[in-house]
């Protein structure tokens, strides 16, 4: 029975069949939640039961300056170049910045201070101004530290964000341009390393992975810092599962923080644990729809 037959009104003469309206149509399936999100709303929980606060996060655009010299990333750092950030065409640059608190940044850059030689280079302004996607969480927790030690008396915080970054990589089964990073960070006076081993063991015991491990690592904005590895027992090896440490007197110390308040932080993505918690061994199958690219 073809389009002709239909368009020379041939089904006039056809017999068709009652039309059964009372026939069960087949059940509308229910949808389901995306598995990064479930783990994402398992892990605001178990911070949130730790007392933390959520940070706000909704800007994927940051200048240089929160993302990387609020931070004491020094201007010629690898992680700073095209190949490793992704920089913003336009708007290219930020349209302002807090002066005062800048002056103190460009000064530690270059000359130091509380005790630190600083890195001995020329600050530039205009290094700082460019805009990036953010390469990190932690351009956000420089913000939310940067507001607090403006707060007095200082009270004693804790903080946590989920959100995107972005890494100008090579992409490949495990890697994308951008992932999920999970932070943690907690400010007081007195804190210590043995503070920061406490409550990374609190909080990945709540994730189900204890008998950490903790390795000596360097980051440009932490000192110490600590590569965090959990034995997991399905995989029956040491899976690395974060990077943490200290925030450097030289980030914390011009944001305007006494002197014997330090900060503990800590870091993850929210890709690594879903992917082996739901047995996903290509990262592709968690965005958008089964394409080969
Ligand atoms: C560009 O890649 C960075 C990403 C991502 C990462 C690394 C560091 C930080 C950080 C930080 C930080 C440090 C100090 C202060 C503030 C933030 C955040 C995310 C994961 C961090 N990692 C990671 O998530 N691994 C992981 C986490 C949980 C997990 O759970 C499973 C159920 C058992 C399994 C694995 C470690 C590695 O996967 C690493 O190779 C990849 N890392």
């Amino acid at each position: 029975f073809t389009r002709e037959h239909l368009l020379r009104g041939e089904w006039k003469n056809l017999e068709f069949k009652k039309y059964n309206f009372d026939a069960n149509a087949l059940p509308p399936s229910g949808g389901h939640l995306h598995p990064l999100l479930k783990v994402r709303e398992r892990i605001r929980n178990i911070f949130i039961t730790m007392g933390f606060k959520e940070m706000q996060t909704n800007n994927y655009v940051e200048s240089s300056f929160w993302n990387f010299d609020a931070l004491f990333q020094p201007q010629q750092h690898p992680a700073r170049d095209s190949h490793d950030t992704f920089f913003l065409e336009a708007p290219s640059t930020t349209l302002s910045l807090p002066e005062s608190y800048l002056d103190k940044v460009k000064h530690v850059h270059e000359s130091g201070g509380y005790g630190s030689r600083g890195y001995q280079y020329e600050w530039k302004r205009e290094e700082a101004e460019k805009n990036v996607f953010r390469t990190h969480t932690t351009a956000v927790t420089a913000r939310v530290l940067y507001s607090l030690a403006q707060q007095r008396p200082f009270t004693p915080q804790r903080y946590f964000s989920i959100d995107r970054v972005f890494r100008n990589e090579a992409v490949d089964r495990t890697h994308l341009a951008e992932f999920h990073q999970i932070e943690g960070v907690i400010c007081d006076r007195g804190l210590t390393l043995a503070d920061l081993m406490q409550v990374l063991q609190d909080f990945f015991k709540k994730m189900g992975m204890s008998n950490l491990k903790f390795k000596a690592t360097c980051n440009p904005y932490t000192e110490p810092s600590m590569e965090i590895y959990s034995y997991h027992e399905g995989l029956k090896k040491w899976v690395e599962i974060g990077n943490s440490g200290m925030f450097r007197p030289e980030m914390l110390r011009p944001m305007g923080f006494p002197e014997d308040v330090t900060a503990i932080a800590w870091g993850l993505s929210l890709e690594r644990p879903t992917m082996i918690l739901y047995g996903i061994d290509n990262i592709r199958d968690l965005f958008g729809p089964k394409v080969d690219l």
